[in-house]
């Protein structure tokens, strides 16, 4: 049996509960073996994948909160850092009630190469909670906040864990996180990323995973002779990546006609209206039927259905498992070009096989929204050298990490004769520098 396939069967052995890590796990692994065989002897010597595969820690725990009626309230809190060999543990926090241990590992995993990939040093880790805060007030978030933060500030520091923000994390959560975090360790230091501009962070953190997203598929589209100007884009979620993929893609000349959230979907023939969304989702927190209400041209439909618009070039940007395989025949059929993923692993197995046997072209999150992390490491950045830069300096920053995002992975699936895969472009880009470091630093 293959290292890679003995390796996999371990993996599925010891996580049969967590299907998102492996699912993870299995894409991950699968489009390294040509690396894998290639060095094998070292690497199993050295259980190189096993090692990568095991989280360094993990940490779960209670988060007791009073709610406003005076009951107390019970979520459970999680932080995985899964490899520091390039850096400190980086990434988000995702609060939402369908947060478990797979899914965290599963984020955990996949941002281990996608920081790599940035080119900064920051290693992989990940967090969150099953808390909603859907439809809670102010108050009780910031309840939520601080007791979170007064376990999770045992194990996290500038120079050792920074998380940020993810699903149901934005600026309101960060404040709240930052100053608990201040509060009990008396440091005033870049624990946090995506924090106010008034407070320590970076012009263009906000903007970055969507500007990002579009900077990618921009340079994706004209290495393969196509132009972003003029495509029409369907785009899911409309949250904070979905809203500035969105604003981007019509800057550069695109027209995008569908959001969605959870409970439904706008297709909007017009081209989204960005200013209506961004005071919808962003200043109201309300649902999609608002904006369908307040434009003429928009339709609303309930459940899901974006992916059965026709488009040019289709833009996950909602969650996990979102693009299914029949969306993937849907999207051929309607003679899509390209995918390009603003989520974590939007996309299935079996809808990404099919979408790149189709030759769709087909950017893989760890790529396509590495941008968010990567204003990430700026935002650390400044942070350590007490100075803020411009938002052009930030920008003109995250559009040039995208271009060498795009180029180091279509050089990587060139060197092992798949040109054109991008999912093991990336994969094969983002392990060789963590697989080298770890070899460097010995077994730990
Ligand atoms: N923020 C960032 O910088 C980065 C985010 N990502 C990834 O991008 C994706 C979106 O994150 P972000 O925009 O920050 O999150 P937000 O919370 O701002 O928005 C999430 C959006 O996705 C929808 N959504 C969430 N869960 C589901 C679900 N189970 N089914 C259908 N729709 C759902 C939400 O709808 P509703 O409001 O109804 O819940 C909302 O529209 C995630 O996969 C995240 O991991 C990746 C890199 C960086
Ligand atoms: O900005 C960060 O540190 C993390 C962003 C994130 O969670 C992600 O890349 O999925």
């Amino acid at each position: 049996m293959s290292y890679v396939d003995e390796v996999l069967e371990r993996v599925r052995e010891k996580n049969a509960s967590e299907p998102e890590f492996l699912q993870a796990v299995t894409e991950v692994l699968n489009s390294l073996r040509p690396v894998i065989d290639a060095n094998e002897e070292v690497y199993r010597r050295e259980a190189l994948l096993e090692r990568l595969c095991e989280p360094d820690r993990q940490f779960k725990f209670r988060v007791p909160w009073v709610d406003d009626k005076g009951q107390v309230q019970v979520n459970t809190g999680y932080r995985v850092q899964f490899n520091n060999s390039i850096g400190p543990y980086k990434g988000g926090l995702r609060l939402h009630p369908s947060v478990n241990i797979g899914i965290i590992k599963f984020l955990g995993f996949e941002q281990i190469f996608k920081n790599s990939l940035t080119g900064l040093p920051i290693g992989g880790g990940k967090g969150g909670s099953d808390f909603d805060p859907k439809g809670k007030s102010d108050r009780e978030v910031m309840a939520f906040c601080q007791s979170f933060m007064t376990e999770l500030c045992k194990y996290i520091g500038a120079d050792t864990d920074v998380p940020a923000g993810d699903i149901g994390t934005g600026a309101r959560e960060i404040g709240y996180m930052f100053g608990q975090y201040k509060k009990i360790r008396g440091l005033y230091e870049g624990v946090l990323t995506g924090k106010g501009l008034s407070y320590g962070g970076s012009l263009a953190r906000t903007e970055a995973t969507g500007y990002g997203l579009l900077y990618l598929t921009e340079e994706m589209l004209k290495c393969n002779g196509h132009d972003i100007k003029g495509k029409t884009v369907c785009v899911s979620g409309s949250g904070n990546v979905a809203i500035y993929a969105t604003q981007k893609a019509q800057q550069l000349g695109a027209k995008v006609v569908t959001v969605s959230d959870s409970t439904g979907w706008v297709y909007d023939p017009e081209g989204i209206d960005v200013a209506l969304l961004k005071e919808v989702k962003e200043v109201k927190r309300a649902r999609l039927t608002e904006y369908a209400a307040a434009r003429p041209s928009a339709e609303y439909h309930e459940g899901r259905g974006v992916w059965s618009i026709k488009c040019d070039v289709a833009l996950p940007c909602a969650t996990q498992n979102e693009l299914l395989l029949d969306d993937a025949k849907q999207l051929v059929a309607n003679g899509c070009i390209a995918v390009a993923e603003g989520a974590n692993m939007p996309t299935t197995l079996e809808a990404t096989e099919y979408l790149q046997k189709n030759n769709v072209l087909f950017a893989p999150g760890k790529a396509a929204n590495a941008g968010g992390v990567a204003t990430s490491a700026l935002e650390m950045s400044q942070n350590s050298e007490r100075l803020s830069w411009t938002f052009e300096e930030v920008d003109a920053k995250l559009q040039n990490i995208m271009v060498n995002i795009f180029h180091n992975l279509d050089d990587a699936a060139k060197r092992y004769n798949m040109e054109g895969d991008y999912v093991a472009g990336a994969n094969i880009a983002g392990f060789e520098k963590v697989a080298d470091a770890m070899l460097a630093q010995g077994v730990c």
